[in-house]
């Protein structure tokens, strides 16, 4: 049996509630797609990557609650990609500024022990403040990542109603009585029983998107006694906005953390302008949220 990291970080959901408290509750992704390297004047080359990057960097650090990097646009670039993506991450430590690498991650439990220690871990290169993760090789499998997020003050969230219209196929199916998507918010309620008994945000976050219209009613999903963040992709691009936050999620309002990439990132090159829409962003979700 391997020994648990010891860590002085505060618990993730602590420290997720303190930066949503200060900023605003809001997640900007660094979502460097090809259409906003050439909106941004820039090549489709390592170069351009890294220089939208450190853009974002410097537009968002210390200044929104968390940055989610996603790492498919990274990686699309080669080994050189997830360098710049190790230094976005990095940087943004260093800033103090949370970060979730989105990278949805999910496989069996030996082969996820393997995830958890590349961005979980005290030590993993492409160490992160929280990891998006996929369940559908069954929650439990997901095992590795739960509790090595737990030892070292960092969480996981995990899918749970996605924002795109393929996800009821998988995610509302039923079994055994209970929804998929239901079986999911069970299994990160009873991960966060401990914090949610201390009124705390819990390490196990779930996504929920904004897109998702009635569906968390509908399948009766108690997202308020999860004690799990919400993260709340959809608005913006994908057509959700703020209004729409309160519909649904209802009494777990408190608990969502709305996403925008591309509408904030459309507003770049220029540092300030990016830092702006960023912060109107901020403001029109902290409305509607409070
Ligand atoms: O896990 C995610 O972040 C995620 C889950 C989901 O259900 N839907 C979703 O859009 N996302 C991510 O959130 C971001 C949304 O980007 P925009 O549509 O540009 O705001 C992308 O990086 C997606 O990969």
């Amino acid at each position: 049996m391997t020994t648990p990291p010891v860590t002085t970080r505060r618990p993730f959901g602590v420290r997720l509630r303190a930066a949503m408290d200060e900023h605003g509750p809001l997640c900007v992704g660094i979502d460097p797609h090809r259409a906003l390297l050439a909106a941004w004047d820039l090549p489709v080359t390592v170069a351009g990557l890294e220089h939208f990057a450190m853009t974002c960097v410097e537009a968002f650090a210390a200044r929104v609650a968390v940055v989610k990097p996603q790492s498919a646009f990274f990686e699309v670039f080669g080994s050189r990609g997830v360098a710049v993506l190790e230094r976005v991450l990095a940087d943004l430590r260093d800033a103090g500024t949370m970060t979730i690498l989105d990278a949805k991650r999910g496989d069996i439990g030996s082969t996820m022990e393997a995830y958890a220690q590349a961005f979980l871990s005290d030590d993993g290169p492409g160490r992160a403040d929280a990891l998006t993760v996929s369940p559908y090789l069954g929650y439990g499998s997901l095992r590795p990542a739960l509790d090595l997020a737990a030892a070292t003050g960092r969480g996981v969230f995990v899918l749970a109603l996605t924002s795109n219209p393929e996800g009821p196929e998988v995610q509302h199916a039923c079994a055994d009585g209970r929804s998929v998507a239901a079986s999911v918010v069970a299994g990160a309620a009873a991960d966060n029983a401990a914090a949610a008994a201390r009124g705390e945000l819990g390490h196990v976050g779930l996504v929920v998107g904004a897109t998702v219209g009635d569906a968390v009613s509908r399948l009766g999903l108690d997202l308020t006694a999860s004690a799990a963040p919400l993260l709340a992709p959809g608005l913006g691009a994908q057509g959700a906005g703020p209004a729409h936050l309160r519909a649904v999620f209802g009494s777990a309002l408190g608990q969502v953390l709305p996403n925008v990439s591309r509408s904030v990132l459309s507003a770049g090159p220029s540092v300030t302008a990016l830092a702006g829409a960023a912060a109107r962003e901020a403001e029109a979700v902290r409305a509607a949220v409070g």
